[in-house]
């Protein structure tokens, strides 16, 4: 099977923990123990919000903080590449092309952000859809999509599943502002719809539960299927 792996920056780093980075970098590993191929995205995070708001109120314009947020995510790319060693290309990949070049090489890819106007969310499902992924992972720092935010709002009920055109009703109205916080970005969610790309967007603060997911279609997340599909998992 041929996964894209999204990490939030949120699960990745909220803070500097080398064994949390490790236990992901362990998690993909087993991945590829278990025959799979395997492209990471790894995204920004507290770091990255908190420079962005440092440099917002330097007057720094939105394409700027998104470029600054980039070079957040492509640091925590840089982590967890140092944590795979020499099962991953050596520096986070800057376009699709690259990392598709190395997952045919039999590396696995490791991306930051590419480009202004979105967010890690979308880097993962363009991957996914470049290099004819089978399956894309959101590991989020929630266990899902919710119909409101459930950090702030008690009453956020979970989707269990919903599809590609669903996802992307939910998630238009959403802020895109640079350090914006959704389950996934709009770009990301149109690109599901349109590659009809499985998806699970699950809780990977524990990174097991991605293998599982992977592995097993084990995970207590949402699952976003296409149109007419039942199960996310392949
Ligand atoms: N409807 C929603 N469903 C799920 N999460 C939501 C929703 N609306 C906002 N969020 C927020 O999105 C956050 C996930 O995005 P983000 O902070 O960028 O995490 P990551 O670092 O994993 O990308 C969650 O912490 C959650 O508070
Ligand atoms: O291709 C990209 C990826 C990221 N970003 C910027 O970097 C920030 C952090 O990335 P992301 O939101 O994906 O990190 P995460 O929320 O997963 O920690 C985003 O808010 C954007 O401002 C961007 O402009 N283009």
């Amino acid at each position: 099977m041929r996964v894209v792996i999204s990490i939030g920056g949120s699960v990745l780093a909220p803070d500097l923990d080398a064994d949390r980075v490790a236990g992901h970098a362990a998690a993909v590993e087993r991945l590829l123990d278990e025959g799979c191929e395997v492209g990471a995205v790894v995204g920004g995070g507290g770091t990255a919000r908190d420079y962005i708001g440092t440099a917002r109120q330097l007057g720094a314009n939105e394409v700027q903080l998104d470029q600054i947020g980039i070079d957040v995510t492509r640091i925590n790319a840089r982590l967890l590449i140092a944590a795979l060693d020499d099962r991953a290309a050596p520096s986070p990949a800057h376009e699709y092309e690259e990392a598709g070049e190395a997952l045919r090489r039999g590396d696995v890819p490791v991306m930051g952000g590419v480009m202004p106007g979105q967010t890690t969310d979308a880097v993962a499902a363009a991957l996914a859809e470049y290099v004819d992924a089978d399956l894309l992972v959101y590991a989020t720092s929630v266990d899902g999509v919710f119909s409101a935010d459930p950090d702030s709002d008690p009453d956020a009920e979970q989707y269990g599943r919903l599809t590609g055109t669903e996802l992307v009703d939910l998630v238009a109205p959403m802020s895109r502002g640079a350090g914006a916080s959704a389950p996934v970005d709009l770009l990301a969610a149109k690109l599901i719809e349109r590659s009809k790309m499985r998806t699970i967007v699950l809780d990977g603060t524990d990174p097991e539960r991605i293998a599982s997911a992977v592995l097993d279609g084990d995970h207590s997340g949402t699952d976003v299927v296409p149109d007419g599909c039942e199960s996310a998992w392949p």
